[in-house]
């Protein structure tokens, strides 16, 4: 374990709240979780369209692009999904204090490493989305054919096939992508976002 005692903050002379307040907008992370396949990437890029186009500041941390870089040294046993979400956590709050509005697309399969990122934060400052999907219409979309190759018994540890998807207990949103659009499931997250006052219309 490292020693952390003789480090320390710094104090940065701009706040976070002069920062927000140059942005004209408050910043958080939306969290969103789902298997694979479930319309995280999909949904997480058409709520960052929208966000932009009224002028907010986003960012999106996504599965797939995240282990090619910062967490390329991970795989997906237990210990090694939990210092993924850790890390994109930490990072999340970093963009969250540079006033920049998170979207986090990651499965993030269980109830209790969810919980440890969301500690991380202030209650106020994370949004949880739940993207709903069944297995079976996860399988039958196989946007990269990896359900094909886990019951081929070529990915290990696979999420729904052979490790396991917790779902979220009490999410702020759940968007059930088999039945909406990805535009009305969007909207929703949208809508949430302005009655829950994180943005002004
Ligand atoms: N074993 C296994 N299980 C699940 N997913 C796998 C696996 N191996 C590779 N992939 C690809 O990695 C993407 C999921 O990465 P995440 O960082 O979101 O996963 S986790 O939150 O740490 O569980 C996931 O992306 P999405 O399909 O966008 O969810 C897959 O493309
Ligand atoms: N309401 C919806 N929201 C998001 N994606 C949807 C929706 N309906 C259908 N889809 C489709 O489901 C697939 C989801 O893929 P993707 O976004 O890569 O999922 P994930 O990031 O969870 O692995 C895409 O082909 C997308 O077009």
């Amino acid at each position: 374990m490292t020693d952390h005692k003789h480090l320390y903050w710094h104090q940065t002379k701009i706040t976070r709240e002069q920062r927000s307040s140059l942005n004209g907008h408050k910043s958080f992370v939306i969290w969103f979780s789902g298997l694979s396949g479930s319309g995280k990437s999909s949904l997480a890029n058409e709520v960052e369209r929208m966000l932009y186009d009224k002028g907010f500041k986003t960012y999106i941390l996504d599965g797939d692009n995240v282990r090619h870089g910062l967490n390329r040294d991970l795989g997906f046993g237990i210990s090694e999904r939990r210092e993924n979400l850790r890390r994109i956590g930490e990072t999340a709050k970093l963009f969250i204090d540079a006033g920049v509005i998170v979207l986090a697309a990651f499965i993030s399969p269980y109830h209790e490493d969810r919980q440890m990122v969301y500690s991380l934060f202030d209650k106020q400052e994370v949004i949880e989305v739940y993207v709903k999907c069944s297995l079976e219409e996860c399988e039958r979309r196989d946007v990269k054919g990896l359900y094909t190759k886990a019951r081929k018994g070529e990915i290990r540890d696979f999420t729904g096939i052979s490790s396991p998807y917790e779902e979220p207990v009490n999410p702020d949103c759940v968007v059930e992508t088999e039945v909406l659009s990805k535009e009305e499931s969007a909207k929703q997250i949208i809508d949430f976002l302005i009655e829950s006052g994180k943005i002004e219309k």
